[in-house]
């Protein structure tokens, strides 16, 4: 193993399987990889007694590593929240092997190309899975074309804008017309915005007073302080200027994503409307949406809290059948985790907590366990956890167990069960935020190779953090 960089001693070997997802189907056979890459795939018993470096895993499934496009790992200057060795640690623990990071949570955050220089350093040499960025779409670039030419052409992968105040100073909200304007410099680089999409509306007696109108430390104080009007009024504003990216209009080229829906009523009604009409839009949700509803949030639990708030179990429902027809796109984790103290695990203040929901390494098995009841399957998961993310971030040689590709793989038992309690080792930096403790999940991850490096085993990882960041050309 070059210096540490894999638990497997080789650099040419075959990954054999019974059920190796490929966008061909589910096929039983061998992976050849060879210096990083995918180089051959083959069939049935074709392989056996004719290679000398097989690792047979047997009835485990062997799928594409998961792209997460939307985790905060929050070095620099965070990283008493989150870092890259302990946040790409715990995704590769997960069976993720690529996560593109957000563009704040971290000090400064990434709006420039000095800030986007002081995040690749921060993660060269401390990353176990590859890493690329997002940069951040703020008033103070919005307008100055050359800026955002400038943090584009250093290599992020596409923009992220706030319609609402992000938690975070140095990262002011925008409007319409500062998405309009970041949109204009994307379609040159037929990159993506992403957009959280709520925007504030003042919601009757709530929010004028401290305490929300209600009970702090009672959930429904806090969901009622941000409904799904909130999410509705930022998608029909958005809608105005996704209409440029149709083909032939002014901003023909880019692509507008919407992250984390949780309203799954109107706002979700709005995106499948402009999806017939042509605009260039995509939408995600994440599986603290799909696994959790307010009736179920004990009242001072604030590990629940995050923005938009989880909905009832009505709307976690719609939510589902949206993903099974294919109106949400795709998932991601939208990791943003804290320091317990600014949980306020104690007071369980939900209208002063911090929002955020830090589950990374949980996404698999939590899709997988929850997803059950609908009959998910795994190629839906590979579409929704690979193949789509890829698409969305430009990650052509990415996404999908096929010849020429990077041989990041996850393999991982579905059928096996396990309790996520103290004896679980959790692969995260502050296990007791984590939204996901107490419950009993499906789908244990046996090994995550990234790039053709086995840098998780079995509870274990690399010695050295070899992951690549992954810049846009
Ligand atoms: N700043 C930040 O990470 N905000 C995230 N947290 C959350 O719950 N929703 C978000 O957008
Ligand atoms: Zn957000
Ligand atoms: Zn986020």
């Amino acid at each position: 193993s070059q210096s540490g960089c894999s638990l497997f001693p080789h650099s040419h070997y075959w990954i054999a399987s019974k059920r190796i997802v490929t966008p061909q189907g589910i096929i039983s056979g061998a992976v050849e990889i060879k210096g990083g890459s995918i180089v051959s795939i083959v069939k049935n018993k074709d392989w056996s007694g004719k290679f000398k470096q097989v690792v047979d895993y047997g009835n485990a499934v062997v799928m594409p590593g998961l792209i997460d496009v939307h985790a905060h790992l929050d070095d620099p200057g965070r990283a008493e929240w989150e870092g890259f060795p302990s946040g790409t640690k715990a995704a590769a623990a997960g069976g993720i092997t690529t996560l593109i990071d957000m563009p704040l949570n971290n000090f400064p955050s990434t709006v420039s190309t000095e800030t986007l220089k002081l995040k690749i350093e921060a993660a060269e040499k401390s990353i176990y899975v590859d890493v690329g960025f997002w940069g951040g779409l703020v008033p103070e670039n919005a307008f100055n074309a050359t800026a955002l030419e400038a943090l584009l052409d250093a290599g992020v992968h596409g923009l992220k804008s706030f319609m609402c105040p992000s938690g975070i100073d140095d990262f002011p909200m925008t409007d319409a017309s500062h998405i309009k304007s970041g949109l204009s410099v994307l379609a040159k680089y037929k990159r993506p915005l992403l957009v959280h999409s709520e925007i504030q509306s003042v919601v009757e007696s709530h929010l004028e007073t401290e305490d929300g109108g209600g009970d702090p430390r009672s959930y429904s104080t806090y969901l009622k302080t941000r409904p799904p009007s909130w999410e509705e009024a930022a998608i029909r504003e958005l809608l105005t200027v996704t209409k440029d990216t149709r083909s032939g209009g002014p901003a023909e080229g880019a692509h507008l994503h919407v992250v984390h829906l949780s309203d799954a009523s109107s706002s979700l009604d709005l995106i499948k409307e402009a999806k017939r009409r042509g605009d260039s839009i995509t939408v995600e949700t994440c599986p603290h949406y799909l696994a959790f509803s307010a009736e179920e949030i004990p009242d001072g639990d604030t590990r629940f809290k995050c923005a938009p708030p989880i909905r009832d179990a009505a709307n976690k429902e719609k939510l589902w059948n949206a993903l099974m027809e294919g109106d949400i796109d795709m998932l991601s984790s939208d990791h943003s985790p804290t320091v317990p103290e600014l949980k306020l695990l104690n007071d369980g203040n939900f209208l002063k907590a911090w929002g955020g929901i830090s589950s990374i390494q949980f996404v698999l098995p939590v899709t997988w366990s929850y997803g059950q009841k609908y009959g998910i399957t795994l190629e839906q998961l590979v579409s929704w956890w690979s193949e789509r993310p890829a698409k969305l971030a430009g990650q052509h040689s990415k996404g999908a167990i096929a010849i020429g590709n990077h041989a990041d793989v996850v393999v991982w038992e579905p059928e096996v069960e396990f309790d996520l309690n103290e004896d679980h080792p959790m692969f995260v930096k502050n296990p007791s935020i984590s939204a996901y403790i107490g419950k009993r999940l499906s789908g244990k991850v046996l090994a995550t190779f990234v790039r053709g490096n086995l840098v998780y085993k079995e509870g274990n990882h690399a010695f050295a953090a070899c992951g690549s960041t992954i810049l846009a050309t």
